[in-house]
């Protein structure tokens, strides 16, 4: 449904070029909800806005429902924006309007009758939740109902895609999973295609079906959700996994931790695991097979998508070759096996 094909942004200002998307290649299929995530400054909205030519690419190709809109007219291109509806981090609402008015303003653009626009944005309002709220004003909503608001309107001209650029990133928690839900439900019942972008893994982790990395313009990895919590490929992925789960050793361990093992220290590992090693007394068997003790500082099981993900940041006792032969054993069990460092015995 929606197709980049080796896109790249550069923008020049005066003799600065910065190279915003850089040979970017994304493939999402009809009816997915596919994330983009990236710190700031990554090219995320560039990436977005390429795909509706807010942004026009400087090479490569965007297809859009099968049809290269970077080789339209602008008759044609205005003709195709129809299908792709697109919602903002601060709502974009016209303040001189209320609520009806705001949805039916993209009827009006395309010449429809009173009566048609009264038929589409009534039951717009019913689906967002807005129905009792058609004469007032954006002033007179909290910030999720603005959104909602907003969410009508994209889907004015019934899009085959929707593009969410930080929909929720100004909003409160609650609010951000009330709008998700609203997305997710609007995506099974109506089947829109949805591309968002993020810089939180919880919008990731609640709704995509499937993430792509973003990291100084270059999309790093692309996953289903499910894989891209259990064992993300790069270190970018790492740093937004371990993030968003919190699991870093506690402070007074790493003012201890040292990069190379020394004579007398132990490795402190971070692990990862899920499908069947969530459920193996796999420390009790290192115990029994390495002869290595553990020792849990940290651990939590999260449920990411149907799937259970196990973390946990432990030390591990023994002499260095039974440690090897641990981490070693753990790998060969499908558990992601992070040496954090390594710390002096007390012993
Ligand atoms: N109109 C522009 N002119 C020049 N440089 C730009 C322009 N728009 C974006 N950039 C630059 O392109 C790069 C990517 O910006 P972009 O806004 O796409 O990132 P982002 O991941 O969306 O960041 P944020 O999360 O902070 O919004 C940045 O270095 C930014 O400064």
């Amino acid at each position: 449904m929606i197709e980049l094909n080796n896109v790249s942004k550069t923008y020049t200002n005066g003799s600065q070029v910065v190279h915003a998307l850089k040979n970017a290649n994304l493939h999402i299929p009809k009816g997915a909800i596919h994330g983009v995530i990236g710190l700031s400054g990554a090219g995320k909205s560039t990436l977005i806005r390429c795909v509706n030519l807010l942004e026009r690419p400087t090479e490569g190709s965007v297809m859009v429902d099968g049809q290269d809109i970077t080789r339209l007219s602008a008759a044609q291109l205005n003709q195709a924006r129809h299908r792709i509806g697109m919602i903002f981090q601060h709502f974009n609402l016209l303040t001189t309007r209320n609520v009806f008015d705001n949805v039916a303003f993209p009827l009006e653009l395309t010449g429809q009758s009173k009566q048609a626009i009264k038929e589409r944005v009534e039951p717009l309002l019913k689906l967002v939740g807005l129905a009792d709220k058609a004469s007032q004003f954006p002033a007179q909503l909290s910030g999720g109902q603005k959104q909602r608001v907003a969410i009508a309107r994209a889907l004015a001209n019934e899009p085959a895609v929707l593009l969410c650029d930080e929909a929720t990133s100004a909003l409160d928690p609650q609010t951000t999973t009330s709008i998700l839900e609203l997305l997710r439900d609007i995506n099974q019942t109506l089947g829109i295609t949805i591309l968002l972008i993020t810089h939180e893994m919880e919008v990731v982790k609640s709704i995509c079906h499937r993430v792509s990395l973003i990291s100084a313009g270059e999309l790093v990895e692309d996953a289903e959700v499910g894989d891209f919590f259990t064992a993300p490929r790069t270190q970018l992925g790492r740093d937004f996994l371990n993030d968003f789960l919190q699991l870093t050793p506690p402070k007074e361990l790493v003012e201890r931790l040292q990069s190379s093992p020394g004579e007398r220290t132990h490795p402190v590992v971070r692990l990862t695991f899920s499908g069947d090693a969530v459920s193996t007394p796999l420390i009790s068997r290192l115990a029994r097979e390495c002869g290595v003790d553990v020792s849990i500082l940290q651990a939590k099981v999260e449920s990411i998508q149907e799937r259970t993900l196990g973390l946990m940041i432990a030390e591990l006792l023994g002499d260095a070759q039974q440690t090897r032969q641990a981490i070693t054993y753990l790998e060969s069990h499908q558990l992601n096996v992070e040496v954090l460092g390594h710390v002096q015995r007390n012993d």
